[in-house]
């Protein structure tokens, strides 16, 4: 048998094999969640003008000064304020042609014949928002492969922009296998286990923008899985859970090479999660991942999400680790990387004495994934240990 792969030898070989989705243009609101396909340059300069930052008075070298207008947001002053001059000013205002400073009203001594002091003299410059300082109309304000969350969505908007070039949403298909599978939880019998997997990863899908479909568990026979595979061919990725191991039922593998698919590579030096397989079948992805539910959350993880970014066009595709303190001392790494789980306390990883593969309790609790490099040194407690956030979206 060949030995596991390094985890980040599996991880280049799958972001290798996915190909990215067609770029199509959507309204800036529907880009949300998805990748830039192309830089964004602006349409035009912000501010357009000087502005003032405060409400209060634009002034005109120094005071006393008498005031001869206003100046408000979507009515700039129209004249040229003289030496000695100043215009009552909004936040957000265009700052009147020949004014150098702001009197914040809090400093303002208004007296007879609109003549205006400062208890404390502005500094010229100061309260001035200047014109282009958050962007220049034509700089390129947002890069290729950036993640449109919602200051991206303001800021193209506010560049003019109304719609975006991003990826078309990927098709994500979900297949669950086991005869033990029970798709109604609530009618479970004995020998039983209701179906999970599907659920969960369907939910960690959903940190990405994708169309999902997941239908009820697939039999353990070969039969039933290769007709699964047939009707899902439409997938773009198509990720198995379970059957991946070695046992006499763990069929997965045998039902993709029956159905024309190429294994790329079956099994990584992690723990939890040693029998993941990567295949394709003509432009379509195949991820088998294993059974065990934590198994299954750790490969959707590390394999799942970075393929679902590497089609939405992510520049970043691989969830990469803080270094985080750990509460206890850790021993050296064995031959597999391993991910401990562990629960934050005050910046603190506080590994979770529960560590089976089968045990969602723990993984219920889990903020961090620790991660042990293949043969890495102890560690003492207190030391600094890479980790995965695991409620960042997904990347630290
Ligand atoms: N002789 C060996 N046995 C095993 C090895 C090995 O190297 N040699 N690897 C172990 C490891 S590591 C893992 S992980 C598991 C993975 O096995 P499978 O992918 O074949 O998973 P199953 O056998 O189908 O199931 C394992 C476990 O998980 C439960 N399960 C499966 N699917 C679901 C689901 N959709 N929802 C909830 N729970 C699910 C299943 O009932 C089993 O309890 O293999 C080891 N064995
Ligand atoms: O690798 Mo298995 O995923 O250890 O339980």
């Amino acid at each position: 048998m060949i030995p596991p792969i390094p985890l980040h030898e599996a991880q280049a070989r799958l972001l290798e094999l996915v190909r990215q989705t067609p770029v199509e243009t959507v309204p800036c609101e529907d880009a949300l969640g998805r990748y830039l396909a192309e830089p964004v340059l602006a349409g035009r300069r912000q501010p357009s003008a000087d502005l003032s930052a405060m409400d209060g008075f634009a002034v005109a070298a120094d005071g006393p000064w008498r005031i001869v207008g206003e100046s408000r947001c979507g009515a700039p002053f129209e004249g040229t304020l003289k030496p000695g001059e100043a215009t009552k000013i909004s936040t957000g205002a265009h700052m009147p042609v020949g004014a150098d400073a702001v009197v914040v009203i809090e400093d303002a001594e208004l007296g007879d014949a609109n003549s205006l002091r400062a208890a404390e003299t502005p500094v010229p410059g100061r309260h001035i928002r200047r014109a282009g300082e958050d962007f220049e109309a034509g700089s390129r304000i947002l890069d290729a492969g950036t993640r449109v969350m919602a200051p991206q969505i303001a800021l193209a908007r506010m560049a003019g922009e109304s719609a975006l070039r991003v990826r078309a949403v990927p098709k994500l298909s979900i297949l669950e296998c086991g005869d033990e599978l029970a798709e109604d939880q609530a009618d479970c019998a004995a020998h039983q286990i209701p179906a999970t997997n599907g659920a969960m990863l369907r939910a960690m899908a959903k940190a990405e923008r994708v169309h999902i479909e997941h239908g009820p568990p697939v039999a353990d026979n070969l039969d039933s899985l290769i007709a699964a595979v047939e009707a899902q061919s439409a997938a773009d990725l198509l990720v198995f859970s379970g059957g991946a191991s070695v046992g006499d039922h763990d069929l997965v593998r045998p039902a993709l090479e029956r159905s024309g698919a190429n294994i790329d590579f079956w099994r990584v030096a992690i723990k939890p999660g040693k029998p993941l397989m990567v295949a394709t079948r003509g432009s379509q992805i195949i991820l088998g991942l294993p059974g065990n539910p934590v198994s299954s959350y750790v490969t959707a993880f590390l394999f799942m999400l970075p393929a679902l970014r590497k089609m939405l066009g992510a520049e970043r595709c691989i969830p990469h680790p803080l270094a985080l303190p750990c509460s206890e001392a850790l021993p050296e790494g064995g031959p597999r990387r391993t991910f401990i789980r562990a629960r934050l306390e005050n910046g603190t990883a506080v590994p979770l004495a529960q560590q089976s593969s089968g045990a969602l309790g723990a993984l219920a609790q889990t903020d961090v994934l620790i991660e042990r490099a293949e043969h890495c040194a102890a560690t003492d407690a207190g030391a600094h240990v890479p980790a995965y956030l695991l409620g960042n979206g997904y990347l630290a």
